[in-house]
């Protein structure tokens, strides 16, 4: 295990409810905004376009939404990509009703032409083939996941499991399925390329294999002294970038 600084699912909870709390006052649209756009800019510094040849550069980018904040992430992560000239294919298998915003968030594909797939278009294994598609972002769940998984997501993942050595994975906060805390401690389990943790790495980030995933830190918005408080430094990002590899 790592000496990586990390944070409990239950203090990162705690963030969260402080950021956008009566003090602070940020809203949950403007962190996802820099959560979803450090996404994407992760998978542009591990996956750059430049120099490919148009069929690479043509390669689907299938970013996989869940029903909670993660997936909003990766729900902005696509429009960000899309203006990146990344090929991105959304798919949505459970829309959130909890505020308008998600159908806000679903207009703003719509209108960059970015497919957004549903749970009754059960084609959506046909875009994750190596030779067309570049990665897989999964945002399914993030740190409020909690186990067993429920259907459609128990078998969405066991797909995505069987092609994670063909195709890679970029994980969204938490890989899908591990426990934020304890890791991957239920089979089969997914092994990302990629791990872009927000704000600060969970524990689970500990147990990622160094060798093969790469790991970034995005979500740049805490100043030094609320990262002292919740007992951690502030990443040292380099100028305007948004992500940092660890
Ligand atoms: N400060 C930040 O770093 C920010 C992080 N953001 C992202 O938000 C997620 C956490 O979001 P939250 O809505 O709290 O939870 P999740 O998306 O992880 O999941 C909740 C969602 O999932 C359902 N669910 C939970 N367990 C199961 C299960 N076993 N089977 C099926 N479904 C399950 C639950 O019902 C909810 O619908 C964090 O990780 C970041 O990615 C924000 O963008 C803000 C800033
Ligand atoms: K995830």
């Amino acid at each position: 295990m790592s000496t990586l600084k990390v944070v409990s699912s239950k203090l990162a909870a705690e963030i969260d409810k402080e950021l956008m709390g009566p003090q602070i006052g940020f809203t949950l649209q403007q962190l996802m905004e820099l959560a979803g756009f450090s996404v994407a800019q992760a998978v542009c510094r591990q996956f750059p376009l430049k120099g490919k040849t148009e069929a690479e550069r043509g390669k689907h980018v299938f970013v996989i939404v869940g029903p909670g904040n993660n997936g909003g992430d990766g729900l902005v992560c696509a429009r960000h990509l899309k203006l990146f000239g990344y090929n991105p294919i959304v798919y949505y298998p459970k829309r959130s009703e909890r505020t308008e915003f998600y159908k806000q968030l679903v207009h703003q594909l719509n209108f960059f032409k970015v497919p957004v797939l549903s749970q009754d278009e059960g084609n959506w294994l046909d875009y994750l083939k190596p030779e067309k598609t570049l990665c897989i972002v999964d945002a399914i769940f993030g740190f409020s996941y909690k186990p067993p998984m429920r259907e459609p997501f128990k078998g969405i993942v066991e797909e995505l499991c069987k092609l994670q050595d063909r195709i890679p994975i970029v994980s969204v906060d938490v890989p899908t399925g591990w426990d934020v805390d304890k890791g991957p401690i239920s089979q089969p389990a997914i092994n990302p390329a990629v791990l872009v943790s927000l704000t600060v790495p969970k524990p689970c980030s500990t147990y990622i294999r160094e060798k093969h995933t790469a790991h970034y830190v995005g979500g740049r918005f805490i100043p030094r002294d609320f990262a002292n408080k919740y007992g951690f430094e502030p990443f040292g990002y380099e100028s305007t970038d948004q992500i940092l590899k660890l």
